[in-house]
């Protein structure tokens, strides 16, 4: 479980990020954050595996106050809160296969990196990776050959490598079209309902965000201004949630 009491997070020049949050996600939830640009999104993903640091509150991860982690813990840590990102994040020249292999550099030592030598477990948890997002044929393909939606996928088989509970997602598909972004919506789908794992994406499209996930929390000047499930959000919800900051657009795809 992902708890957060009182949290606030301000930036070293002053603005704040979170003002004041409470929530709780239970393991296996699929949770979509929205709210307009600015509103304070990516700080609260990133807080979650210490991307940023809170500046005051609780956070606890399965009951660790991941606040205290020291250096090795928090590497520790970091290998069961995995993290996808817009921009995927891959090595573009080396193979698919090898990309999602790096995932579990942070298991061996410092020989076995040197020379490559991933275990035949190792090996078969990358290739059920990318079987599970649906890309096994493409294992052995230069990454940078793969279209942006294969290259998102590739970037979650390499998360999913490394067996995490949690999968975090800043803003997956904002640089895909859209029936790309389904596909890859889908994939997220897929990996909470038949793995268990939660899943909570940051997200601009408020149709994808409804369409998907289970639960929307809506974030406002960096507080909670909805938490409840996608079935209750109504239009007034929406119009309060993204009301004038942004003209009036409320990030429909
Ligand atoms: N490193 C930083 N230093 C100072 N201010 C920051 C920093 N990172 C974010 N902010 C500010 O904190 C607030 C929340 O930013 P955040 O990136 O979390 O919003 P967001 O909802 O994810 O926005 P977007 O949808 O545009 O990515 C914004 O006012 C932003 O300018």
């Amino acid at each position: 479980m992902i708890k957060m009491e009182h949290v606030s997070k301000v930036y070293p020049n002053g603005t704040v990020g979170l003002d004041d949050i409470n929530l709780e996600i239970e393991q296996g939830e699929f949770v979509a954050i929205i709210g307009t640009s600015g509103a304070g999104k990516s700080t609260l993903i990133r807080t979650i595996n210490r991307l940023t640091d809170i500046t005051s509150g609780n956070l606890t991860v399965n009951g660790t106050d991941i606040t205290k982690l020291k250096r090795k813990e928090l590497r520790q840590f970091r290998r069961s809160v995995g993290m996808i990102f817009q921009s995927y994040n891959l090595v573009p020249r080396i193979s698919v296969i090898k990309n999602v292999l790096n995932s579990r550099v942070a298991e061996m030592n410092f020989l076995q990196v040197l020379f490559a030598q991933f275990s035949k477990e190792d090996k078969k948890m990358a290739l059920e990776s990318l079987n599970r997002v649906g890309i096994l044929d493409k294992a052995y393909i230069r990454t940078d050959e793969l279209s942006g939606g294969q290259q998102q996928r590739v970037s979650l088989a390499r998360t999913l490598a490394q067996d995490p509970q949690v999968l975090l997602a800043d803003e997956p598909v904002a640089a895909l079209d859209p029936v790309t972004a389904n596909e890859v919506m889908d994939n997220f789908k897929k990996i909470n309902k038949e793995l268990n794992k939660t899943v909570l994406i940051n997200i601009h499209h408020v149709d994808l965000a409804l369409k998907y996930a289970d639960r929307i929390i809506a974030i406002r000047k960096g507080k909670i201004v909805f938490d409840g499930p996608s079935d209750q959000v109504t239009q007034d919800i929406l119009d309060d949630i993204y009301q004038k900051e942004d003209g009036g657009k409320n990030g429909k795809a």
